[in-house]
């Protein structure tokens, strides 16, 4: 019997796209998510394959990326399932949460809430890093298709500060991370300032917890990482300082940390049109992490 009640089964480049949807006891709210399962997956016996996790942005469910990410053309070439979680909990009624694009839900920026009323349910690193991994990879219907040793993570947005972060606090979680014009530096933007203050208090030390830039900073001279990024030079929230992008540069080169790749791309601004002409190599950069190729 599955944890999971599917909505929805759609072939897909060879394979099949689930749409789910789940009771979580973290968030306390059903919650949504995606799962693209390639061919390689779909044998007889079921064969494990390696998962690739993406974070979406702001304003997004798990469709968005499903339906104009291109994801899954690589994924089934290269044998990866592709998990799309949603953005934050949904259905709750908590005051303001539905009032703004940047706050609330689909707001989550994939972190555990400390302070009420979003601490009761926005607990969205708890159910990323431990409830839907120990759901799904265990799970009777779609466990048997999926390695839970070998994941990867990537994101857009605030989905790439999720995919960093969850990275960085987690170390020997994922075996590599890719971020599509990542919020880096979330401390120190307008974004980041007013979900910081709403999910964690006013003490801004907490806040440093949930920073790639700050975590960088942290790590001990000489480590490894294994993080590609890429940011358009016409991205309307780079130019508005919302991204910070400088700031990971300087926190890799001030720890002297290695294994960070930061890719600056002419003329492409925020949308899919641009994360979606780079997500093959991201899929790739994760299948080479993942030893698929
Ligand atoms: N709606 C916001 C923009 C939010 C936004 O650009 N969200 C990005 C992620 S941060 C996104 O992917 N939106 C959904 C889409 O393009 O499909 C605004 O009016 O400024």
């Amino acid at each position: 019997m599955s944890s999971f009640e599917t909505k929805a089964t759609i072939r897909s480049f060879g394979g099949k796209l689930f749409k789910l949807t789940h009771p979580s006891p973290t968030t306390t709210t059903p919650m949504a998510l995606n799962l693209y399962l390639p061919p390689a997956a779909l044998t007889t016996p079921p064969s494990r394959v390696p998962v690739l996790i993406y974070l979406s942005g702001l304003t997004c469910t798990p469709d968005n990326c499903t339906e104009k990410g291109f994801f899954q053309s690589p994924a089934s070439r290269l044998g990866l399932a592709v998990l799309y979680p949603d953005t934050s909990p949904r259905g709750l009624d908590i005051p303001g949460s539905k009032d703004a694009y940047d706050f609330g839900e689909a707001a989550s920026f994939y972190l555990d809430a400390t302070v009420p009323p979003y601490s009761a349910a926005y607990k969205m690193e708890t159910y990323l890093t431990s409830e839907l991994p120990s759901l799904l990879f265990s799970d009777a219907e779609f466990g048997p298709y999926l390695d839970g040793d070998r994941v990867s993570i990537t994101g857009h947005s605030m989905g790439g500060h999720g995919a960093l972060t969850l990275y960085l606090r987690h170390p020997g979680m994922y075996q590599s991370c890719s971020a599509f014009a990542p919020i880096v530096n979330p401390t120190e933007c307008a974004w980041g300032v007013k979900a910081f203050r709403g999910y964690l208090g006013k003490e801004r030390e907490a806040w440093k917890e949930h920073d790639a830039a700050e975590l960088v900073r942290r790590l001990e001279r000489g480590k490894e990482l294994r993080v590609l990024v890429d940011q358009g030079k016409g991205d309307q929230f780079y130019k508005e300082g919302q991204l910070r992008t400088e700031e990971l540069e300087f926190a890799v080169a001030v720890a002297g940390v290695k294994g960070v790749e930061v890719r600056y791309q002419e003329g492409y601004d925020h949308s899919y049109f641009f994360m979606a002409t780079f997500s093959e190599e991201h899929v790739e950069f994760a299948a080479k992490a993942l030893g698929l190729l």
